[in-house]
């Protein structure tokens, strides 16, 4: 029944799409209704049309409890050297959070030199393994890559109206990043033909668009928009013709037309090597956002007002991830040839130092974060070292070194009696903004704002044992932080403080806003102390570890006293509720 649910809601956006592929005598109206119930209250009536559908598709499925995943499944081909095709739809899906299921048309002996061979799979095992896929499993977009012969896009065509799901992303695959033709000229035809009506979006370079429109070379941003309307004109409901190929260009220039406007999307040209596997990936990655629901759910429900909008979103989120992946793996060697593959989960670097860290930080450890601050300590005539030993010994779960008006000769200093006392108890040790001392020092790791060094550089720098936490302000700064590399996010200022001047408050909405987008464990910070931590902790998101306090503990006559009644307080509101 969840999944019923699910597959409602998501249904409910891709309702032209979904009439196209609708199984051969269900009645259209039928289809139809489905797309302007929304409200919760048409939740149950959904599910039981749905789970009718369900039942149309095979009778002897069943309702399993549990938890539907979003699920793309690509129709494409193998390549060996797992920078393209399947392999980089697999990685782009697992990277994106989404189930990816996979029907091969063909294997290819493909390394970063080009392409060796290729074997196309038998028309007829193209259709049994898209039968056993479709038939079993609740797949929510298609994604296609290559399809080598006339006779599998005619499978794909009849699998697809047998099978419905709610979108389809083509990838018209014809010619690799090496040069060497993919699909036979024959395909073109069908494809325009069967594929092309159906698809919900098709991202052709500039030599598939020419390809599949039989025009001249794309050589302008005008020939792309040209381009664009004139593919959008056979069938599908978007076009996005990618100018990576553009000669002359410094920017690279997307166009995304979706039958009303058109977009240049531009972002700067990343320079590498490895960019094999990119068009692969993209399309991809804008399955998994349409499986998931995000954007798109969005786009439809407000079809006729900000479609647009909402679609230039999702497309640029993609966009982005593939520019990130770049940018992480852009001198990553990967083979001898012209054209290496890159790095989805912006990981493989991590693995270059012996040391590989495995869970050396435990979420956890945010429960009670301790912040110093030089000012404070002087005000109460407390050494450094003697603060951090009192908030230690009175409960405090990590500590941060954030000295502002220090020498760096002296911050290195205090740094190595802090730790020498931290980790005497086990606590991790972190420095504020300075990578430099922290180097110097070995301290666990450091913190960083928006304006700091940037995580991957910093990352870069200490290597991957080391801990990174980034401030964090907006969901878009969450989703960054995870990008790149961090271990945490501090999130705040979330109440008003004297701590940190012209510090914009998020207050306890905006904390929540940023959990709920986050991949990685929060601590708020802000203004926290016994009075309210409480409220800051029962805003009840499982991403929230705790806080971090810096006058609360430190702008206090015992450090001791106050860390052992906040400890307290986390105490009970977390394991005593
Ligand atoms: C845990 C934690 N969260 C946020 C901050 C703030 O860092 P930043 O935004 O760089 O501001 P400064 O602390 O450097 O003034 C933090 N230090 N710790
Ligand atoms: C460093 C920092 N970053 C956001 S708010 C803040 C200051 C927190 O200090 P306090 O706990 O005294 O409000
Ligand atoms: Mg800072």
């Amino acid at each position: 029944m969840a999944y019923a649910q699910a597959l409602c809601a998501s249904i409910s956006y891709a309702s032209a799409s979904f009439n196209k592929v609708l199984p051969q005598g269900f009645p259209q109206s039928k289809g139809l209704s489905y797309f302007v119930m929304n409200s919760r209250a048409n939740q149950a009536k959904q599910a039981h049309i749905c789970a009718e559908i369900q039942r149309e598709r095979d009778p002897m499925a069943k309702d399993h409890a549990g938890i539907k995943v979003p699920h793309v499944l690509t129709v494409a081909g193998s390549d060996s050297g797992a920078g393209a095709g399947i392999q980089a739809d697999l990685k782009a899906c697992a990277a994106r959070g989404v189930y990816c299921s996979t029907v091969i048309t063909s294997v290819t002996a493909q390394n970063t030199v080009g392409v060796q061979g290729v074997n196309i799979v038998p028309e007829e095992f193209v259709a049994k393994q898209l039968k056993s896929v479709l038939s079993d499993m609740q797949v929510d977009v298609v994604k296609t890559g290559m399809l080598p012969s006339s006779g599998i896009v005619k499978v794909l065509h009849q699998s697809l109206k047998d099978f419905p799901v709610r979108g389809l992303v083509v990838d018209p695959v014809m010619v690799s990043t090496s040069g060497d033709v993919l699909a036979a000229p024959s395909v073109l035809q069908v494809f325009r033909e069967q594929l092309l009506p159906m698809a919900d979006i098709v991202t052709p370079n500039l030599k598939e668009a020419s390809a599949l429109l039989g025009s001249p070379k794309l050589e302008t941003v005008g020939d792309m928009h040209a381009a664009a309307k004139a593919l959008h004109d056979m069938g599908p409901r978007n076009v996005l013709v990618k100018g990576g190929d553009l000669p002359d260009s410094l920017d690279a220039i997307d166009i995304f037309y979706d039958g009303k406007n058109i977009f240049e999307l531009r972002s700067s040209r990343i320079k590498t090597r490895n960019t094999h596997g990119t068009g692969c990936s993209l399309a991809s990655c804008i399955a998994a956002e349409l499986a998931k629901g995000s954007s798109m759910l969005q786009a439809v429900k407000v079809k006729y007002a900000c479609n647009d909008v909402v679609l230039k979103q999702f497309t640029l989120a993609a966009k982005h991830y593939i520019e990130a992946s770049l940018d992480y793996s852009r001198d990553l060697v990967i083979g001898n040839g012209r054209q290496g593959p890159f790095d989805h989960f912006l990981r493989l670097k991590r693995n270059m130092h012996s040391t590989y860290r495995e869970n050396a930080f435990d979420p956890s450890d945010l429960f009670l974060y301790a912040v110093t601050d030089s000012r404070m300590n002087k005000k109460w005539g407390h050494s450094i070292s003697d603060a951090v030993k009192a908030a230690v010994e009175g409960g405090a779960t990590i500590v941060q070194l954030r000295e502002k008006d220090i020498e760096t000769r002296d911050f290195v200093e205090a740094a190595k009696s802090c730790l020498e006392i931290c980790r005497s108890h086990g606590v991790p040790f972190l420095i504020n903004d300075r990578v430099d001392v922290a180097l110097a020092c070995d301290a666990d790791g450091v913190h960083v704002g928006q304006s700091d060094m940037p995580v991957r550089v910093a990352r870069d720098l200490l290597g991957p044992e080391k801990i990174i936490g980034v401030s964090c302000k907006t969901p878009v700064h969450a989703e960054q932080a995870w990008v790149d590399g961090a271990d945490y996010i501090g999130c705040g200022g979330v109440f008003p403080t004297n701590t940190k001047e012209n510090n914009i408050t998020v207050g306890l909405d905006g904390l929540k806003t940023v959990c709920m987008a986050s991949k990685l464990p929060v601590v708020a910070i802000g203004g926290i102390g016994i009075l309210n931590a409480r409220s800051v902790m029962e805003i009840n998101e499982s991403q929230l570890k705790g806080v971090a306090v810096v006058s609360a503990l430190f702008d206090r006559e015992c450090v001791l006293t106050e860390t052992k009644k906040l400890h307290s307080v986390l105490m009970e509101v977390t394991y005593m509720k």
